[in-house]
């Protein structure tokens, strides 16, 4: 894959070689032209594998206003995939909770794909390959400290061997093998282990990192409760729903169930490689100031308490495959829900009300995976909204005719 500079208002943004060739696609059906606002992004160094930046240029018809309603991890990669590829486009997100109150400040933020039952495996291959190549980008730059995202390395160790030995992932990540008898000596509880590098987003820096991008390219970020999509039409033109577990009540997504999960983060700053049982019930995801230990996964609660015996389990837990982990201090309790669904709903809609229509794009239900794809996700979210800008244009076109 080749990579080229391109210069565009003054700030310059890395294009990759997949994303210019199906950004002259796109752009090929949409002859638009819309006012530039990267100005106000010139100061910023190129954002890594940005999307295809599409001009478009419709004198008769003012920019679309777009509103991503939802400022978690979702919520905010896609605004910012979205403000890369429509420049000109006036952006706003709009939600009831900013970090460091939402599910991705909770989360470790490792790269390592859950499975949704109800999505082709190549699709999720795919978004998982965006996700971990933007990601690698920014973890070789001069941002990475400020973003947060590194590098880890570590073992994924299993009592018996898993039926699926070698995971669609594997060539995803980096340096995937079996684990070595030497290793394994480590886990006398486990008979056979898989060992890699994978990239880990630690919360808040990440969210605050997509917030100061998001600023920099003028896009408002407001602090709003939405209780129905459709108050949102007078103001907008197209809505983007990224309200994770919220669209349960929002939009009455009834296949959508909360997924409570616990967490501690202690200091413990001698561990340096992951350590994550097969089951996934418990790991150890050491990030830049603090460890992350876990988990819990308890479908349909909606409970935000944390719960002092299971902080006892999954410290016992963490112990038993990391005894060093005894003398860990400073130890803070986080609990989330992940907003499960058998397939992240990536989808357009169409609402209507007494002959108005509001183009919605959803994007939601990423569960316990949401880091691991969240790139991929935002960039189908955005190949959406395009579809719903065309065809704005389209039906302004026809209403001239
Ligand atoms: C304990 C735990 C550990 C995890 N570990 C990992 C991991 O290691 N790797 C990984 O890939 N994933 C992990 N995940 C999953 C990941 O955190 C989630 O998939 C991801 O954070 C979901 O992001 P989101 O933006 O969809 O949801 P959220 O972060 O919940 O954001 C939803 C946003 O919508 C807003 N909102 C909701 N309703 C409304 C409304 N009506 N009006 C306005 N705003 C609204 C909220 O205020 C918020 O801003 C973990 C999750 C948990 C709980
Ligand atoms: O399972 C893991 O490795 C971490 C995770 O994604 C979660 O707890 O949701």
């Amino acid at each position: 894959m080749y990579v080229s500079l391109k210069q565009d208002g003054g700030a310059g943004s890395l294009l990759c070689g997949a994303e210019q060739s199906s950004a002259a696609a796109r752009a090929g059906s949409q002859s638009w032209a819309w006012r530039s606002q990267l100005g106000a992004g010139a100061a910023l160094p190129a954002s890594p594998a940005s999307p295809p930046q599409v001009r478009l240029c419709a004198p008769e018809m003012a920019a679309p206003k777009v509103a991503v309603v939802g400022a978690g991890l979702v919520g905010l990669s896609t605004a910012l995939c979205i403000s890369e590829a429509f420049p000109g486009c006036p952006l706003s997100v709009l939600a009831e909770q900013f970090s460091p109150n939402t599910t991705g400040d909770v989360a470790a933020g490792m790269l390592i794909p859950h499975t949704y039952p109800g999505t082709p495996i190549h699709v999720q291959k795919q978004w998982f390959k965006e996700t971990f190549a933007y990601l690698f980008a920014i973890s070789n730059s001069a941002e990475a400290s400020e973003a947060g995202v590194h590098l880890v390395s570590g073992w994924q160790v299993f009592k018996t061997p898993p039926k699926d030995e070698v995971p669609f992932w594997s060539d995803v990540v980096l340096g995937f093998r079996p684990m070595s008898a030497a290793e394994l000596q480590k886990f006398p509880q486990h008979r056979w282990g898989q060992a890699f590098t994978t990239l880990k987003c630690d919360c808040p820096p990440y969210l605050l990192w997509l917030e100061k991008r998001l600023r920099a390219k003028g896009v408002q970020l407001r602090t709003s409760k939405v209780a129905d999509l459709w108050e949102l039409h007078r103001e907008y033109d197209v809505v983007v729903n990224c309200t994770g577990v919220g669209a349960q009540q929002l939009v009455g997504d009834r296949e959508l169930l909360p997924t409570r999960g616990q967490v501690l983060q202690v200091h413990a700053p001698w561990v340096k490689h992951f350590i994550r049982d097969g089951d996934g019930s418990t790991y150890i995801y050491p990030g830049i100031h603090s460890v992350t230990l876990g988990g819990t996964r308890e479908k349909g609660s909606w409970s935000l308490s944390p719960d002092p015996a299971t902080t006892r389990d999954i410290f016992s837990r963490c112990c038993s495959l990391e005894p060093s982990l005894q003398r860990a201090e400073d130890v803070r309790v986080k609990v989330g829900l992940r907003p499960s669904r058998s397939a992240v709903r990536l989808q357009r809609e169409v609402l209507s009300r007494g002959g108005a229509k509001l183009p919605v794009v959803h994007n939601y239900g990423h569960g316990a995976g949401g880091f691991s794809v969240h790139r991929g996700t935002a960039k189908e979210a955005t190949r959406l909204v395009g579809e719903c800008i065309a065809a704005l244009r389209g039906s302004s076109s026809r209403a001239k005719l």
